[in-house]
């Protein structure tokens, strides 16, 4: 691929478009707000300038319910030898664009499995995409050619290529995104008119918990209404379950033990059926989940102390392959943990303590 055009230069087509332009591809920025265009070219993502002959591939990455039409206009123009999209849906986009009785053969629908709870270019980059999956669903009358040219921009992206019906993804990221997504905004909505001095206690589990709730609701809306009745039917069952879970927390209030042990063995059941799916989601890269080591480090609020951190880690010789940042409430201090192999962690360690981190057992 030797040039490109990203149509909607948000935190995806931003991400999409830098990695392009790292690797050499010419790639043309267009966004129906142009100060958004602006900001990704300023940021090294590609130029403004219209293209003026088509390029090999057109990315549309403007937000779900205005594919079909940002897709529709570019074939009309015939800005692109093929085209694709980025939405987080892909049954409705397809039937759009069909209705709309256009020749989809140079149409390819796609969905990374990536994204951040922030919007627009100044959170994108271009690694975002690396070791994730990234859906595509061509359809029986797909060229092959544009199903090489969507493979081609995974693997700039250093994503891992998944091909899948769309009606079939649409069901799959219901369970894995968009239900989950809701679940994490009812979490947060509880601490809306929460006491502050409740709310001074969220520790990880919470910051966990809640971090997607963060998102743009105008984008999620957007998600959600194309896709509503699989994730409306995962939503019923998880209402059903906290149903049952209500009334097994009932029933440890009860003066009757044997009403207790069965409100225990209920509670027991939920968190067995927790552990046994979360053992399921798949670790970096999309591997199975590994073991890792973790060496936590206290640190205080300076600018550059993850960076000398990295820095003295890779002088120990140690690839760090997860980070998390516990920040101490109230205070300029925070616990920094590194997870490592299991067989790294020791010689870690002792090197940064040798450098003068404190190191917590
Ligand atoms: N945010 C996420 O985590 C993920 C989002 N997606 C999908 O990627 C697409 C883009 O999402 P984000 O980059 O997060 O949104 P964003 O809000 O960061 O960017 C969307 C951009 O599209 C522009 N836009 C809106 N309508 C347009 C139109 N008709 N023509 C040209 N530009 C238009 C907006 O001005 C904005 O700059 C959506 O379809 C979303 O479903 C896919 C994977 C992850
Ligand atoms: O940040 C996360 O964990 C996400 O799951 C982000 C995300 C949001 C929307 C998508 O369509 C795909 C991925």
């Amino acid at each position: 691929m030797k040039s490109a055009l990203v149509i909607g230069t948000g935190l995806i087509g931003t991400s999409a478009a830098l990695a392009l332009a790292s690797r050499g591809v010419l790639v043309h920025l267009a966004d129906q707000d142009p100060d958004q265009a602006r900001t990704a070219a300023v940021l090294g993502a590609g130029t403004e300038e219209p293209p003026e002959e088509p390029v090999d591939l057109v990315i549309v990455a403007a937000p779900p319910a205005h594919v079909a039409a940002a897709l529709a206009d570019a074939m009309r123009r015939g800005l692109g030898r093929g085209y694709l999209d980025v939405a987080s849906v892909k049954g409705g986009p397809r039937r759009e664009l069909e209705a709309l009785g256009l020749d989809l053969t140079a149409y390819i629908g796609t969905h990374p499995m990536s994204g951040r709870e922030r919007s627009g270019p100044l959170a994108a980059t271009s690694d975002l995409f690396e070791g994730r999956p990234w859906v595509l669903t061509p359809a029986r009358d797909t060229d092959t050619e544009v199903l090489n040219l969507a493979l081609e921009l995974v693997s700039h992206c250093r994503g891992v290529p998944v091909v899948m019906d769309a009606d079939a993804h649409d069901r799959a990221v219901a369970l894995v995104s968009h239900m989950p997504h809701l679940v994490s905004s009812l979490v947060a909505a509880r601490l809306e008119h929460a006491e502050d001095t409740a709310v001074r206690l969220c520790g990880q589990g919470i910051r966990d918990v809640t971090r997607i709730a963060a998102s743009d609701p105008r984008m999620w809306i957007d998600i959600l209404s194309a896709n509503p009745g699989p994730v409306a039917d995962l939503l019923s069952e998880v209402a059903d379950d906290l149903d049952e879970t209500v009334r097994a927390l009932r029933a440890l209030q009860s003066p009757d033990e044997a009403k207790r042990r069965k409100g225990t063995d209920g509670i027991h059941e939920v968190l067995r059926r927790g552990n046994a799916g979360q053992v399921r989601v798949p670790g970096k890269h999309g591997s199975a989940p590994r073991v890792y080591e973790t060496v936590a480090l206290l640190i205080d609020d300076q600018p550059g102390q993850l960076a000398r951190i990295f820095a003295d880690a890779d002088m120990a010789g140690v690839n760090i392959e997860d980070v998390r940042i516990e920040h101490a409430t109230g205070q300029q201090a925070g616990l920094v943990q590194l997870m490592v192999e299991q067989k790294a962690a020791p010689g870690l360690s002792a090197a940064l303590r040798e450098r003068g981190w404190t190191i917590r057992q």
